[in-house]
């Protein structure tokens, strides 16, 4: 549908600045933004805490719940911005099922960087044991899904300002959703 929003999912292991990115691109957009974590009912919070991977079936419905709250963002009319690992294609496909056009902002790095971060990270549930099984897991963006991959090196601030500029989305609101990178058009 033509006025639809396309939402923004910011995609990648766990340790690769979803949160840190997705937080300056909400700010900078104006898009209300929600973090994967507050979606994990208890049990995968547990399992993660305790360093067990979750498997297909603990997050299919968790990428529902996903998925519905970004169509009730379209239904307001809301461009939003969601953290989500998203690591395999499939999982992806769930979320492309809301309402809107769904883009995804791949954080890509590689494990001895963001395992670093991770390390120097306190107060978070996800150990840093879990990073191997996470990357076992990941499957990239395919150059037919809609998005845009960067790498993890620079600063969060540098980061944004590259998603921003590969969406095409510097005159945003006006002008979403430009640019093209991985089928954006
Ligand atoms: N570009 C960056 N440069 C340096 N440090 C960073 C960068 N991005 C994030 N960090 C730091 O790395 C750590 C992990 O970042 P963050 O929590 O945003 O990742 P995440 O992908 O949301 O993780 P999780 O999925 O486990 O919640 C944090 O301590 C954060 O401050
Ligand atoms: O798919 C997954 O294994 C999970 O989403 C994890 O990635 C964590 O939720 C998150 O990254 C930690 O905050």
């Amino acid at each position: 549908m033509v006025n639809d929003p396309a939402h923004l999912v910011v995609m990648g292991v766990s340790g690769s600045g979803k949160s840190t990115v997705a937080e300056l691109l909400a700010a900078r957009l104006r898009r209300p933004f929600a973090e994967a974590d507050e979606f994990h009912p208890p049990e995968n919070i547990d399992k993660m805490a305790a360093g067990e991977p979750l498997t297909d079936d603990d997050r299919w419905p968790w990428l529902r719940t996903m998925r519905d709250w970004l169509t009730a963002q379209s239904a307001l009319h809301q461009p939003a911005i969601v953290t989500c690992s998203a690591l395999r294609r499939v999982y992806r496909d769930v979320l492309r099922e809301a309402r809107g056009t769904v883009l995804f902002v791949h954080l890509s790095g590689d494990p001895a960087l963001v395992g670093e971060r991770i390390g120097d990270r306190s107060g978070h549930f996800m150990p840093a044991s879990l990073l191997p099984s996470q990357y076992q897991t990941l499957e990239p963006l395919g150059t037919d899904e809609r998005g845009v991959t960067v790498s993890v090196e620079g600063t969060p601030e540098e980061i944004t300002t590259e998603v921003i500029d590969g969406l095409g989305l510097g005159a945003e609101p006006t002008s979403w959703p430009g640019g093209s990178q991985h089928g954006v058009d």
